[in-house]
């Protein structure tokens, strides 16, 4: 598997963007716009083999031809999903999104109870004002089969590069013994379904 697909969820203002150029750019940028959605595409070496990796970056706020939760599930192989250890509520959102992707079965859509997820309380640096510990984090983690990390977007680089590095390999490797026992067809109706959404496309 080649081609990876990640979707970066969470609810709004936790982060996410951040993450992403972070990890694109090496760098923070303090605000970004949240009016639009966006697929970051990158080129990316993992264990010698390179990968076209796809970021979907979802916006907060209602825009046109938006992906909805539902395509998002189906369009991706891989999931961050993102919280802000200081805003309690964003941990909620983030429970409520693990669980529904795990709920979804397998031949509803594209990935199956196995899916990578990595879930990643972010804005560490805010630990002062922290309203989620880190042992719920890892425990939410730990019940629902996520990977866990806790990172800074503004404060680590290396951190934050090492987590997407080991979400595309689990998810590579994960699709490649999906593809194993999987009959032909479902990657291909996956591919439809991102063809007839059509999303917008912007390399880094
Ligand atoms: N202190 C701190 N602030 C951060 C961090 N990451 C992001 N922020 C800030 O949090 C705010 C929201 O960041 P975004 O990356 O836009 O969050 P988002 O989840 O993409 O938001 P939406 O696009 O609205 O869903 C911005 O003001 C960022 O500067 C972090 O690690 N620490």
């Amino acid at each position: 598997m080649n081609d990876i697909k990640l979707a970066v969820l969470g609810s709004e203002g936790v982060g996410k963007s951040a993450l992403i150029v972070r990890f694109l750019t090496r760098r923070f940028i303090g605000e970004y716009a949240s009016s639009s959605e966006c697929i970051y595409r990158k080129r990316m070496s993992i264990d010698g083999k390179q990968m076209n990796l796809e970021l979907y970056d979802p916006c907060s706020q209602p825009c046109e031809g938006q992906f909805s939760l539902n395509e998002q599930m189906h369009w991706a192989d891989g999931f961050v999903v993102v919280y802000d250890i200081s805003d309690r509520s964003s941990f909620i959102t983030a429970q409520a999104i693990v669980h529904l992707i795990r709920e979804l079965h397998l031949g509803v859509t594209k990935r199956d109870a196995d899916s990578v997820v990595f879930l990643v309380g972010n804005k560490q640096d805010l630990c002062h004002v922290r309203e989620v510990s880190r042992e719920e984090g890892q425990r939410l983690a730990a019940e629902f089969k996520c990977q866990f990390y806790e990172l800074s977007a503004a404060e680590h680089y290396q951190e934050v590069a090492l987590m997407f590095s080991k979400v595309v390999r689990n998810t590579s490797l994960n699709g490649k013994a999906k593809d194993r026992r999987r009959p032909s067809g479902s990657k291909s109706m996956a591919k439809l379904i991102n063809n007839v959404f059509g999303k917008r496309r912007k390399s880094v």
